[in-house]
This record gives C-alpha cells, structure tokens and sequence, in this order.
C-alpha cells in the first residue's frame, strides 16, 4: 500500500486501540478500513491473499460492533434489520400484504426474548412458530434441519453469524460509492428467483456466507469503479441460485472460503452467468420510510435503555442535557421528539424516566415537551472528580462552598447562608467551564440538567420559552438540581431592538424562571452558566447569576498537573526537569491547549515507527513518550488565546467577578 494509505491507516489503528472511540466511531473507522483495503485492492496495491485476509479480519471486527447488543462496544442493528426482513416480504398479489407490518415484528415472542436478554444471556433460541411466520415456506422447509438456518433468515438466532453485517456494509459503499453497491434483498428480487418462497430464503445466505468468508463482499471493491459492479452482481447472483436450495445451501456453508475466494479477484471472471440487474431496476428495495426509520430507532432506544437502566453504577450521576451531546455524524440517527406510545410504556420501568406528567405541577405543560426534556434530556456522561480540574483552587472551593454542601445539608445552610441560584463561570476558551460542569453533575448528587443554550434558541424555535418553563418546572420535582447551561451568552446576551421576537421571549422567560428560583428561598435549584463571553451578557442576567467566577489561564503547577495526569495514562519517560521545561514553554497555553499537546507528542512514538513494521508491532513495542516528542509538538501547537482576549477577561473580572 502506499505511504498515503499506511499514514492514514496508522492513524486510525491508533485510534482505535486508544479506547475513546464510541461504538459508532469505532464501526466508522473499522469501516474505513475496509474500504481502504478495497481501494488499495482495486488499484493493485494489495495483493489478492493480502486484501482477502484484510478484509476478513476487519469485517468481521466491523461486524462485531454493528451487531454487539453490549452499549458500550456495539450498535445492536439487530431490530432494524428484523424490519428489514419484514419489508421484503411480498406476494404475487398486490393487494395482499404481509401480517408482518412493521408494528408487529416486535410483538413476536422470539423479537422480545431478544430485547429482554441480557448482554451476557446469548443463548435465546427461535420459537420455530415465529420462524415459520417470518420465513414462510423456506422456513418451514428448514424444520427438519433444525431451525439454524432459518433463525438466520428470521434473525432470531444470535449465536449465529448475523446477516446484518453486509447490509450494512453495503449500505456502506453505497452511500460512499454511489450507486454501485448491490445490496442482497436486490438480489433477491431478481428475475431468476423472483418466486416469493424464495425470496426470504436468500438474503441470509448471502449474508452469512460473505460474513464468513470476506469474499463475496469482496465484490464489492470494485464499487469504486463503475463499469465493474455487472461483476460483484454476477457473484452476489451465483451465491443466490445455491441458497434457494437448503442441500445447495450446506455446500456453500461448508465449502465457502476458496470458491468464494476466487470471487474476490477482480478478473471479471463471473461475468458470463446470468443477466444481472442494475441497482436501479429495482428501486425502493431498501428504502425505509422516515417513521419506519424511527421506529427502528426508538425500538433501539428502548432496548439500549432497557440494558442501562438496572446495570448503571450505584450513585453514577443522571445527567440530562437537550440533545447538545448526541454525537451528529453522517451516519448518526434521527430521533424524534415525540416518543411513541410503546415507548412510553417500555420506558416505564425505567428510574430515570420517573417523572412522567403525574405531577400535580407539570398538568399544565404539554406531555410533548416534558417528554422531550425528560426523555431527550437524560444522558450518562463519564465520571469527572474535584481532581481532575488542574489549579482553579478558589473557583472549585468556592463552588464546593456554594453546590456541593449546601445539597448536602441544606438544614445548615438556610436564611443568610442560603447559597446563591445562580453561578457564572466565565474566562477564555478550554479552560475548564464546561469540565467544571461535568464535575458538578458527577459530585454535587443534584439532579443534572444540561442545556445547550443554542439547543433552545434555534432548534425549538416557537417552543423556546414553553421548555423554559417546563424544565424549570421539571427542575423543582427533581430537587435539588442543577441546571447547567453551557455557552450561556447565546441565551442570554443582551437584549437588542433588532433581534428576534421568540429569542427575546426566550430570554425573558428564562429571567422570570431564574428569578422565581432565586426568590423561593425553598427551591434548590442552581443555575450555573458557563461562557468564554461574559461582557455580552444581559445585565438583568448578570444580576441573577450572582455568584461570578472567573475561570482564568491554567499556572505553571496546573499545567504540570494537567501534563502529569494525561501522560500517567500512557507509557511515558519524561524526568521532572524536562516536565518543568515542558511546563515554562507552556506560558499562556489554556487547558486545552496542553490537552492537545500531549495529544501531540503521544502520537511521536507512533510516528517514529517504520512503515513496514506498522502491521506486526504490539503495543509493547511502542516506544514510550519522550522529551523529544513534546518539544516535536510545541513546535505545532500554540495557545489558543492571545495576551488582547486576556486582558479583556481579567478587566471583566475585576468590574464584575467574585474573585479576589
Ligand atoms: N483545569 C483543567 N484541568 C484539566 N483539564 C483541563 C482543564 N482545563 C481544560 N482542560 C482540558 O481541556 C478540555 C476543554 O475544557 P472545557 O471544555 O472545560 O473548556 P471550556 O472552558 O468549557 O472552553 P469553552 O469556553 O471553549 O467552552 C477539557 O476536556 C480538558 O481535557
Ligand atoms: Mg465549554
């Protein structure tokens, strides 16, 4: 492969095993793999065994994530490919349709025992009156085989290869090749299988034959390249004729690897069979409707939930924010913001859904809107201790002072000591505002709220003020809490002539409620805000949010620390007088700024491997961080926040802060 490749690859490799990707980072980047051995594959740079051997490794790596039902490591594609089955199924008649509607596929016994299954408990076997009502005649042909192969077509049987894998990979090279993919439900409706037994009967095969072995999907590389998808057909198509026969079927079962092997060279060789059908002869095959969409992913929620809700950690912090923190990928799903009926009653069970509409004090707010904050709002993030904030010894006394101990016995603090409702924590970018927040969500044992201001102005526009309302509503059934509204300014900067009607009343709702809050001496609710703008801020605001606390440039000793913990992670060689060095280069640099330096110089190990040795190194072999490498990154990374904004902050903190 080309140096380009082997730079990028070494990129990705990293960080993988850097063990922060997320499920859906992780699947991206296993999936850029293969579509890089695809490419390098294409373009001869690969050889044949090297590229099959690739490709197998990372597509069954790719698999793993998509179809893991464990939260933490895979995406559980399962319920939308159960759909995906369903959809397919047609009949001679137009007018017939399916009693397998979308609804009722989750109603299907074997469909609950696999929601209800614990991420450990794999062993849900398929009711075979369920098989035969997803599968019909295949199916029941299959009895007498037992139901393996027909719980793979059902999709009921997770101890076998899931057949999702390649749907979704196809689904994969489509979106990022055009339309050159072939997905196998498009081949299922081809002329020479269109009698509708066997239909059902070939999706899986396929599936489960190119998830063994990579080689069929290994006709897809060539989605690159236009005029070669006839070819990649043509396999997909052989494959085809020998899964409508179950004894045909066991032959490629058992025989697959080397057959199929050949299938992934790019000679063209299987161009001769029968008439293969472009993609666009069959439109719709895979089209999902936006509520079927929605469907699959609220049935996901729901199962994700469901495996959460029991399993969190005793005393782990509920965190809740307004969809600022969703990840907003290409791939990323759409969620609504108006649950279903059966979501609702499957999330009754969960703790952290607990307060539905039966309060006597949200009867007035739309059960949409409260729905939305309660279930939209609610996250888990990663613990975040006192500790882990490098320096800002005043502001994080102060804010123990104000959050933590009076939540803690509010009978000591009443009257005179009665903590203020409002904080704001301002001072320049990467500082530590936003970590701060997350500190408290994790240590103050408040309920959280977490709102992005811009979540409010923009995306419920006409809505604003009502969320308003109702989450300082939902706030006082759940006290003590803490409403973190990160990037505060945009929701409360000032009032303007020319700005926005639903903005301004946004804003003036927000300062009622802050005031209400304020006022009630027996409401225990906080707002803290956080901002790297404080001088935008309405001064009918500032009034409110009487607790001011800047958050300045990290010293010297903060940015050892923050040096310290990050490389403590890692395999590091770095004396104290080179990480007093590290540390006066490092003037003026914010949290963040070192943050990214020590990102930087990890990565110098990395970058000193040989291209060669890139393949078989173990992670042992990596050498450890070096002097070396951090002075390799200050020559890149530079602080982010120039001596002019400084000066502005600290001239704010002295007209306005709390600090001494
Ligand atoms: N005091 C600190 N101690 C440890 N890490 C820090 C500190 N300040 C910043 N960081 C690092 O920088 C990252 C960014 O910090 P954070 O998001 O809290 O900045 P911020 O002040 O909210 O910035 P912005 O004003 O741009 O929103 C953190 O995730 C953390 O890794
Ligand atoms: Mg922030």
């Amino acid at each position: 492969m080309s140096g380009a490749h082997l730079d990028e690859w070494q990129r990705r490799a990293f960080d993988i095993s850097s063990g922060t990707y997320t499920p859906e980072q992780t699947a991206d980047a296993y999936r850029a793999h293969i579509l890089s051995i695809q490419y390098a594959w294409a373009n001869a740079e690969l050889s044949p065994a090297g590229a099959a051997s690739l490709f197998r490794t990372y597509t069954e790596r790719y698999a793993a994530v998509l179809d893991s039902d464990d939260q933490r490591t895979g995406l559980n594609n399962y319920a939308d490919s159960a759909l995906h089955l369903a959809r397919n199924q047609k009949n001679h008649s137009d007018k017939w349709e399916s009693s397998l509607a979308v609804e009722n596929v989750f109603s299907l016994p074997c469909v609950q025992k696999m929601m209800q299954s614990s991420v450990s408990d794999r062993s849900v076997s398929v009711d075979p009156a369920d098989a035969d009502i997803i599968v019909g005649g295949e199916v029941s042909r299959s009895h007498g085989e037992g139901v393996s192969e027909s719980g793979a077509a059902g999709g009921c049987k997770p101890e076998h290869p899931s057949p999702w894998p390649l749907r979704q990979m196809s689904a994969v090279v489509d979106k990022t090749a055009g339309n050159l993919a072939s997905r196998p439900a498009e081949w299922s409706r081809s002329k020479e299988t269109s009698t509708p037994k066997a239909q059902m009967g070939v999706t899986p095969l396929l599936v489960h034959n190119a998830r063994n072995s990579p080689t069929n999907f290994g006709s897809f590389p060539h989605s690159g390249l236009a005029s070669t998808s006839v070819s990649s057909a043509n396999n997909c198509h052989s494959v085809f004729h020998s899964s409508t026969n179950p004894s045909k079927r066991k032959n490629v079962y058992s025989s697959g690897t080397e057959i199929n092997r050949s299938s992934f060279l790019p000679q063209g060789s299987h161009e001769g069979g029968a008439t293969v059908r472009r993609r666009e002869e069959f439109p719709g095959t895979n089209f999902k409707t936006a509520r079927e969409q929605l469907i699959v992913d609220q049935q996901k929620k729901n199962f994700n939930q469901g495996q959460r809700g029991p399993s969190a950690p005793v005393g782990s912090v509920t965190k809740k924010s307004l969809g600022a923190n969703r990840s907003r990928g290409a791939f990323s799903k759409f969620v609504s913001p108006i649950p279903r009926q059966e979501e609702e009653n499957n999330t009754r069970d969960d703790p952290t859904q607990d307060a539905q509409p039966v309060d006597e004090r949200l009867k007035n707010f739309e059960p949409k809107i409260i729905e939305l904050i309660m279930s939209e709002i609610m996250d888990h993030g990663p613990p975040v201790a006192w500790e882990d904030i490098a320096g800002l010894e005043f502001a994080k006394a102060t804010i123990k002072e104000i959050v933590v101990w009076p939540m803690l016995r509010p009978d000591i603090f009443t009257g005179l000591r009665g903590p203020p409702k409002g904080i704001l924590l301002f001072g320049p970018p990467g500082t530590g505002k936003t970590l701060i927040g997350k500190c408290i969500a994790c240590q103050s044992g408040a309920t959280f709220f977490s709102i992005s201001a811009s979540s409010l102005t923009s995306k419920w526009v006409g809505e604003g003020e009502k969320m308003v309302r109702a989450l300082f509503a939902i706030a006082r059934c759940h006290q003590p809490a803490v409403i973190f509204i990160d990037e505060i300014d945009s929701l409360l900067s000032q009032r303007t002539d020319g700005e926005h009607d639903s903005s301004r009343r946004i804003k003036t709702e927000f300062l009622v409620q802050l005031d209400g809050a304020a006022t009630s001496s027996e409401d225990r609710i906080l707002v803290v805000g956080a901002t790297n703008r404080p001088q935008e801020i309405d001064e009918a605001a500032r009034r409110r949010l009487a607790k001011r606390l800047y958050i300045p440039l990290p010293e010297a000793a903060a940015r050892q620390q923050i040096v310290t913990n990050l490389i403590s992670r890692e395999k590091s060689q770095l004396g104290t007088d080179e990480l007093e060095e590290v540390v006066s280069s490092t003037e003026g640099f914010s949290g963040a700024d070192m943050t990214q330096l020590c990102r930087e110089a990890a990565l110098g190990p990395i970058r000193s491997i040989q291209l060669s040795d890139i393949a078989t190194i173990t992670p042992e072999q990596v050498r450890p961080i070096l002097y070396c490498d951090f002075k390799e990154a200050l020559k890149t990374v530079r602080p982010s926040v120039s001596t002019k904004d400084l000066e502005l902050y600290e001239d704010w903190n002295k007209t306005f802060g709390c600090g001494r």
